[in-house]
């Protein structure tokens, strides 16, 4: 049973559930029930018991108006603080993880309400059609987990601070992993050893087909960063604010971990090869052995190959029409990733409505200023817990509302209507006409924010 608190219980995924089992005919595993009757949670039948491992402090109190994926609102902040309860301290797990600057955070929509799911949904962008759940990121699903890469903007002790977020206050958390663009992009993907006959040079340069142009922001960025040839392990961003570095505490692991870090992204490519790194010499040897290979198998090859083809993707071709090129050989990996991107169907893409132009009216321009001003004034600080000026509330309140928010239902037959919601300690109402929406008011949120875990806000209001 998927409760309040984010818990998954033994209940909800007793393996005999229609929905756990269907299909899975491996009889032997099924674990064995208690004596009160009672499924027992196993993991080998993928049966897992959760324990949040902390629950988020997000400036999105409520679903409405939170963006629907992180890339919407970069100014959107949360702070995660690990649970005591799963380590003793929390600090020590997350040694390391200010290397990184992007993180994975999976999570339980614990406010889907119910947890009944369909096979097929509609997603917003599609407009009321409909389409199956596992092609979408819809938050009613079997499992009601959720995946969000976010930007990791600081680690403090055994707090971190995210942006770039969608996910609302009070959202238990189940793990954090660090974004690796080398294993969970296509664009970075390594060939196996085994495919590159080394004995006999045949290093020919692989086929990728090209295709779409509008990559990932993200990835658009490291490749516009990538003007020089990089070694491919690494892909830290410089965090922006020097006053967003760790604590000396952890300026300490840091050292330690960079240590470790400096040799290790080819380390790294090399023991994924399952090729010996220690030494200098080995190092070289896999180095020349592996150059050629580095270059990446896109999905598109693949999708050529070996699958039906698709209904209409989002292909568009960067210079061509879909045309074959090959990769120059001995290119560096970062650089083999202009050639070529992921495929997305094409309604991902294509949203149902044009990004809308935001104003605000002079009312809610007054109130912003006047919600702005309420905090400190003397040290010129804003009343806000999440964003750090009045710009940056005013960008997030765009962000939001360009994207529009609404669901299609609303879009369609609630046209003049009224739209709230809360980003931070601002309550917006608005209504949206033909091609752009209006701010007409920004006043104080008037609910304190709720958060499930009984721990001290890691943001304080205004002080
Ligand atoms: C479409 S989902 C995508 C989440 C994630 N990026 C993913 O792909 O799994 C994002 C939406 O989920 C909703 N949401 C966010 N946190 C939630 C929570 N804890 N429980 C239920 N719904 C949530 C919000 O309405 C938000 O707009």
């Amino acid at each position: 049973m998927q409760t309040g608190t984010g818990r998954l219980e033994r209940v909800e995924w007793a393996p005999l559930s229609p929905v756990a089992m269907r299909g899975l005919e491996e009889p032997g595993r099924r674990p064995t029930a208690t004596p009160c009757g009672c499924v027992k949670p196993a993991l080998e039948t993928g049966n897992l018991l959760t324990e949040p491992i902390g629950y988020l402090e997000s400036c999105f109190s409520a679903k409405n108006g939170t963006p629907r994926q992180p890339s919407i609102c970069r100014h959107s902040r949360a702070c995660l603080r690990i649970r005591k309860s799963i380590f003793n301290n929390p600090e020590h797990s997350l040694m390391g993880l200010e290397e990184f600057s992007h993180v994975w955070i999976l999570f339980v929509f614990h406010k889907n309400g119910h947890l009944s799911c369909k096979a097929k949904v509609q997603p917003p962008r599609l407009n009321g059609a409909k389409t199956g759940v596992f092609s979408t990121r819809s938050p009613h699903r079997p499992n009601a987990i959720g995946l969000t890469l976010a930007k990791l903007e600081k680690v403090e002790g055994g707090t971190i601070y995210l942006s770039g977020i969608d996910m609302i206050h009070g959202t238990p958390v189940l793990d954090i992993k660090p974004y690796i663009a080398d294993y969970d992009s296509p664009q970075n993907l390594i060939e196996p050893l085994g495919e590159c006959n080394l004995q006999n040079n045949q290093n020919k340069p692989k086929i990728v087909s090209r295709s779409d142009a509008k990559t990932d922001s993200r990835v658009q960025q490291q490749l516009s960063e990538c003007e020089e040839p990089q070694p491919c392990g690494r892909t830290k961003e410089k965090p922006t604010c020097p006053e967003h570095r760790a604590s000396g505490e952890n300026d300490t692991q840091h050292k330690d971990t960079a240590k470790i870090q400096q040799r290790s992204p080819k380390h790294r490519e090399t023991a994924d090869l399952g090729l010996e790194s220690r030494s200098g010499q080995t190092l070289s040897l896999a180095e020349k052995q592996m150059g050629p290979c580095l270059l990446e198998k896109s999905f598109s090859e693949e999708s050529t190959d070996k699958r039906p083809r698709r209904r209409k993707e989002a292909v568009v071709p960067q210079g061509g029409s879909g045309e074959v090129q090959p990769v120059p050989p001995h290119c560096p990996p970062r650089m083999a990733d202009a050639a070529h991107h992921s495929v997305v169907p094409a309604w991902v893409r294509e949203a149902p409505v044009a990004t809308l132009q935001v104003r605000f009216t002079p009312h809610a321009e007054m109130d912003l200023e006047h919600l702005s001003s309420e905090g400190e004034p003397d040290v010129g600080r804003a009343s806000f817990k999440y964003f750090q000026s009045a710009e940056e509330a005013r960008h997030a309140i765009e962000a939001v509302l360009s994207a529009d928010p609404r669901s299609a239902y609303r879009r369609k037959l609630c046209q003049d209507r009224l739209f709230y919601f809360t980003v931070d300690t601002a309550h917006v109402t608005c209504w949206f006409g033909d091609g752009f929406a209006e701010v007409l008011r920004i006043k104080p949120a008037s609910e304190p924010v709720q958060i499930t875990d009984p721990v001290e806000s890691l943001v304080s209001l205004g002080s």
